[in-house]
């Protein structure tokens, strides 16, 4: 059974069309890439997903999520779907992280919360969630304030608060942007191993198409609001169809090429 419907998803702002039509699934363990340039409605589907959408925009068409109506639910049915089913991570990990907030905190917050842990159970279980994201100095990191974090830190712990009470799907919108290439490798690697261990569907976007073939497998590839083509990532890589795909695969080709002559210099 689908995880995830969005069916002819369109998200609107006043008279412009942001999203227009978007459908896909996602069935548990799936992993699944909305691919595209900036602007091309990535974000705005993942946030009309999950029920974010900012005040002024509206969504209309169907987005299913573990059965709720993510469009027409009230929003304490929305609520109760977000952390137990779908958690996002954002491209800046400061978007989800309280800056006036210890870590340890911030991760404790859903454990609290949704799993209703407390006390020494709920330390154990903060302990294990920065250990899951591979943060070793645990209690240091827990007693740190954001600003006291690297980037890769800040998103590591950004990750734990999401998975920390094991969401069926987690939403990764450009979640290796904002850092450095060798983070960027190691955030994926974490992000990878940690959607395999606990068999978690993973909808990851992001403008660049090598990093979304290290992590999924089928894709959609979004233009203007519009998904123009959708496929297993392999295939589209090697036989892109729409020319927009083929511009894709080309400029990421062409940067490869430039960076083995830069090696090879
Ligand atoms: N709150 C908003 N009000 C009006 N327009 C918006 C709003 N948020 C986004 N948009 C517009 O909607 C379009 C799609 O934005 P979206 O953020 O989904 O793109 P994206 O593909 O995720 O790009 P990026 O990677 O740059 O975030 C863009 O043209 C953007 O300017």
């Amino acid at each position: 059974m689908s995880l995830l419907t969005v069916s002819g998803l369109s998200v609107r702002s006043g008279p412009s069309v942001l999203v227009d039509g978007v459908s896909f699934e996602v069935s548990p363990g799936d992993r699944v890439g909305l691919i595209g340039e900036s602007g091309s409605g990535k974000s705005l589907t993942a946030l009309a997903v999950t029920g974010l959408l900012p005040p002024g925009l509206t969504a209309t068409g169907e987005v299913r999520l573990d059965g709720v109506d993510m469009i027409a639910a009230p929003e304490r049915q929305r609520t109760a779907v977000r952390g137990p089913v779908a958690a996002i991570v954002f491209q800046e990990p400061l978007t989800a992280l309280n800056p006036l907030m210890r870590a340890g905190r911030q991760i404790a917050d859903p454990l609290r919360r949704i799993r209703g842990l407390r006390g020494e159970a709920l330390k154990l279980a903060v302990r294990d969630a920065l250990r899951e994201v591979r943060l070793d100095d645990t209690d240091r990191i827990a007693r740190s304030y954001p600003h006291q974090l690297s980037g890769g830190q800040r998103q590591r712990v950004a990750i734990a608060m999401a998975i920390a009470c094991r969401p069926r799907l987690l939403i990764a919108d450009e979640p290796t942007t904002a850092l450095d290439v060798t983070v960027q490798a190691e955030i994926l690697d974490l992000l990878d191993g940690l959607v395999t261990r606990h068999n978690t569907a993973l909808v990851f976007i992001t403008h660049d198409l090598p990093v979304a073939a290290r992590v999924i497998r089928d894709t959609h590839v979004l233009r203007n609001g519009r998904v123009v083509e959708s496929g297993p990532i392999d295939s589209l890589i090697d036989h892109p169809e729409h020319p927009y795909t083929r511009t894709l695969v080309d400029s990421a080709r062409r940067f490869d090429a430039a960076l083995e002559r830069t090696a090879r210099d």
